[in-house]
């Protein structure tokens, strides 16, 4: 069996995100995963991610590791309570805060790798580090705050 990505167990009505909705027709559509006790997605840039010719855009690089890292935040919460991501009661989390540093350009012709790792997990808090690598040379690392969605942003039934 296929391994199910973090964003897959969004529901359909959570799932616009232009990050990482799987719904989001125009949007990078990011899949997330454990690898022990990080995460990890994989995207290839298109030609049209450019910043300065040959080099990714800074705001594509702060969309992936903003959408991996609130991923990481859901998924890490459902681990922390022992119970799996299509369970009850759901558990959403949002940006509250995304901080990137760019550490390196970003060659534009090959797979970028983004890590997460838990930082510190509390209440309704989640705090995730992740790093962006493009031929294994970190490019840039952010911290994320995610919090959990608060009900106002809950789309209306
Ligand atoms: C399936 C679900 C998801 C699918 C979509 C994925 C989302 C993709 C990522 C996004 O782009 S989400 C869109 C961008 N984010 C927003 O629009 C969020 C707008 N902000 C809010 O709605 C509220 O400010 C927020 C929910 C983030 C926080 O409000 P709360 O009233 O819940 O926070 P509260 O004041 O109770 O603080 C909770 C904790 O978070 C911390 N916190 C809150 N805002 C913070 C901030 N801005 N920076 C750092 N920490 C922050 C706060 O210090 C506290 O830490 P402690 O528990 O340790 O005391």
């Amino acid at each position: 069996m296929t391994e199910r990505a973090f964003q897959d167990y969004y529901p359909d009505d959570v799932s616009h995100c232009y990050g990482c909705g799987r719904l989001n027709e125009k949007g990078h559509q990011i899949k997330s995963y454990w690898d022990g006790e990080e995460t990890v997605t994989h995207y290839t840039p298109e030609p049209y991610h450019t910043a300065i010719p040959g080099y990714v855009y800074g705001g594509l690089i702060a969309s992936l590791i903003d959408c991996h890292s609130t991923g990481t935040a859901a998924a890490a919460a459902y681990r922390a309570e022992g119970r799996g991501m299509d369970t009850e009661p759901a558990l959403r989390f949002v940006t509250a805060s995304l901080h990137v540093d760019f550490l390196a350009p970003t060659p534009i012709d090959g797979p970028l790798e983004i890590r997460g790792k838990i930082k510190e997990i509390k209440g309704k808090k989640v705090i995730i580090e992740s790093t962006l690598s493009a031929g294994g040379k970190v490019c840039a690392r952010g911290e994320v705050v995610a919090v959990k969605m608060p009900d106002a942003m809950k789309p209306k039934a």
